[in-house]
């Protein structure tokens, strides 16, 4: 048997092998890249890739260095694509569709919210455009993206994430469908109170209206009133308004302290959500691709094929442009079964050549890659 050291002599004399072909081959890639950059051809060529693939994996002479190769080759062509991206970059200004401003206007701006009076989506609004801004809402988050789409509106306020419960999903399947783009984020702490008709004492109480939501982020406190029915509204607004508008004390809805005022309800216990933090957070939407000059989180969705690696290789455009992911979520494509939306949300700027590397690489290995918003 010979020496661990004597081994390891030899490993690194061939790693140094390594380092020098492998610097060679990226300034092979170098020139292709120029040559790209002056004919305009596309850096992935896959079947090049497949072809390159095949070839490097019949010179091995068992399985396991076949499938080693084929790893090896396969993260050495994803590294002479970045190369040539970052050159790309340097040859063009690499605009995206979207205009920078200096400030997000929010004052004599008109804002759309789902909801009635007293919902938690006004509430964010008005944290956000503050208590004056003209406002008016929609029954349904559909019609707040129809309305910024149609101008009738200059932004809608949807709610996106809870933290107790978690993404809201049809707001994340809106984003993906309309042409309506993200401008900004507000995060508001939201405390659930029993709302009840003003003659109501919670011993009174059968029925408990709230939307899913609400419904979810009180499930410890409804366990202890296992006796009630629980039934799912359109918000937490309209069970409130419902339970006033029937004026039945065994009714009462699960909503904020703010809706009881609105509609003169008795809050019958305060602060009844599982965690003391829960919060939800909502986007600000708009229909122009704007973003504002100190924007710091960009949203993107995107869609990748059936294939094993093709979300890592996705995913590798933001470690090797130092980028730092805050979020992924998947959501399902309709009528393609297993197939799913990607949604990322990570740190940065349009602006940056980091992001604007970044996102060059994952158009072009990604499908249907959208920019959803930066802010
Ligand atoms: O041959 C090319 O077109 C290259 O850009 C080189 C290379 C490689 O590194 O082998 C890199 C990217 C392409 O997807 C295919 C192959």
């Amino acid at each position: 048997m010979r020496d661990l050291k004597e081994l390891r002599v030899e490993i690194d004399r061939i790693d140094r092998q390594m380092v020098a072909l492998f610097e060679e081959r990226m300034g092979i890639s170098r020139e292709v890249a120029e040559y790209k950059v002056a004919t305009g051809k596309k850096i992935l060529d896959k079947e090049r890739e497949q072809q390159k693939l095949e070839a490097v994996k019949a010179l091995t002479h068992n399985d396991f260095n076949s499938h080693g190769v084929e790893e090896l080759f396969k993260q050495i062509m994803a590294m002479s694509r970045k190369l040539q991206y970052r050159m790309m970059e340097e040859k063009a200004l690499g605009r995206l569709p979207f205009v920078m401003v200096d400030k997000l206007e929010k004052e004599k701006v008109r804002v759309v919210y789902q909801g009635v009076e007293g919902a938690y989506t006004q509430q964010a609004m008005f944290a956000f455009f503050g208590e004056q801004v003209d406002h008016f809402h929609v029954e349904r988050w559909r019609d707040a993206m129809d309305a910024i789409a149609e101008g009738m509106a200059d932004y809608a306020v949807l709610p996106i994430e809870n933290s107790t419960a978690g993404i809201v999903n049809d707001n994340y399947d809106l984003l993906g469908e309309y042409d309506n783009y993200i401008v900004g984020e507000q995060i508001l702490s939201i405390q659930h109170a029993l709302l009840g008709t003003p003659d109501a004492e919670i011993s009174d109480i059968r029925t408990v209206y709230s939307h899913v939501q609400g419904l979810m982020q009180c499930a410890a406190y409804l366990d202890e009133h296992r006796d009630w029915t629980k039934k799912e509204a359109l918000n937490t607004a309209v069970a409130a308004r419902k339970v006033a508008e029937e004026g039945d004390k065994t009714q009462a809805a699960i909503a904020s302290p703010l809706a009881a005022k609105q509609y003169g309800l008795k809050v019958l216990e305060e602060g009844i959500n599982r965690s003391g933090n829960n919060s939800t957070r909502f986007l600000i939407v708009t229909n122009q691709p704007i973003f504002s000059k100190d924007a710091k989180k960009v949203s993107i969705c995107f869609e990748v094929t059936h294939e094993s690696g093709c979300l890592y290789n996705v995913l590798s455009h933001f470690i090797y442009n130092n980028l730092n992911l805050c979020r992924i979520e998947s959501r399902p494509i309709p009528d393609r079964n297993w197939e799913y939306h990607f949604f990322v949300d990570f740190e940065g700027n349009l602006n940056d050549s980091a992001v604007k590397n970044a996102l060059r690489g994952i158009r072009e290995e990604a499908l249907n890659l959208k920019i959803l918003g930066n802010y």
